[in-house]
């Protein structure tokens, strides 16, 4: 199965102003690449773009999933397609259960999803959508509804942000055992790092100034940052 992920000198403009530029790259089925960058970046903006977001106008470039051109596609035929997002905000919605949820996306009870007591979110179930859900709990639930869509491609929007260490470590090696499974390729955007100790990431890289740097093994990467800070990735092109 290919569920590779393939981006060709991407340039993305959101309002009039170019976010990303000429941007290119690739994982494939089973590899997760990490991806850091400061506030601001695009990190966000490249995944909605994958998505095929409104506003986040492909102005050059291609993105390539499963060796077909998904451009012209719908975010909805995307999504059809098998790429899965957990986003950094997701909204939240009255008047339709966490179950309900996972049932319209899926089709099937969602009692019988093994990621309910995977990710221990029986009690989530039968309330509103991420209404005053706490900020790992609006995460668990969020990752239930992409996981139980069993994804091909999965973009992961920092996943541990305010999300306590035990959950971190939980929420993780869910993901790593789900990844390794199903040979899904995977994109994680992080600030902290903390899921490099539980999903095995092969690659990491920057995004900064519109543009991809420092592509190199993730704990090195993590490693620079933290000693260096972002500004060094300007004169760094990695591998
Ligand atoms: N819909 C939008 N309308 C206007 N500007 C936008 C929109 N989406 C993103 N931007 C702008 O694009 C730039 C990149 O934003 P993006 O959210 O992709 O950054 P990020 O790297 O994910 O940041 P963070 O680490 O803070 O989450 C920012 O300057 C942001 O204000």
């Amino acid at each position: 199965m290919d569920n590779s992920l393939k981006i060709e000198n991407l340039t993305v403009e959101v309002g009039g102003r170019v976010i990303l530029e000429d941007l290119n790259l690739e994982i494939s089925p089973g590899s997760t690449l990490v991806l850091f960058g400061p506030n601001g970046s695009g990190k966000s903006t490249l995944i909605k773009a994958i998505m095929g977001f409104e506003n986040y106008a492909i102005t050059h470039g291609k993105i390539v999933f499963g060796g077909e051109v998904i451009n012209g596609l719908s975010t909805d035929e995307r999504a059809k397609k098998g790429i899965g997002v957990l986003f950094q905000n997701p909204p939240k919605i009255r008047g339709i259960k966490l179950r309900q949820m996972v049932e319209l996306v899926t089709r099937r009870p969602a009692q019988e999803d093994i990621f309910v007591d995977k990710l221990n979110v029986g009690e989530l179930m039968d309330r509103d959508l991420n209404v005053n859900f706490s900020g790992g709990e609006m995460k668990r639930s969020e990752l239930l509804q992409v996981l139980s869509q069993r994804p091909k491609l999965l973009l992961l929007d920092e996943p541990e942000s305010g999300v306590d260490i035990e959950n971190i470590a939980m929420m993780g090696r869910v993901l790593n055992a789900f990844i390794r499974e199903h040979a899904v390729a995977s994109l994680i955007i992080t600030h902290t790092g903390y899921v490099l100790d539980y999903v095995d990431a092969q690659h990491a890289c920057v995004l900064m100034d519109r543009d991809i740097r420092c592509y190199d093994d993730p704990r090195k990467v993590f490693e620079d940052i933290r000693q260096f800070g972002y500004e060094k990735c300007r004169t760094c092109r990695g591998q």
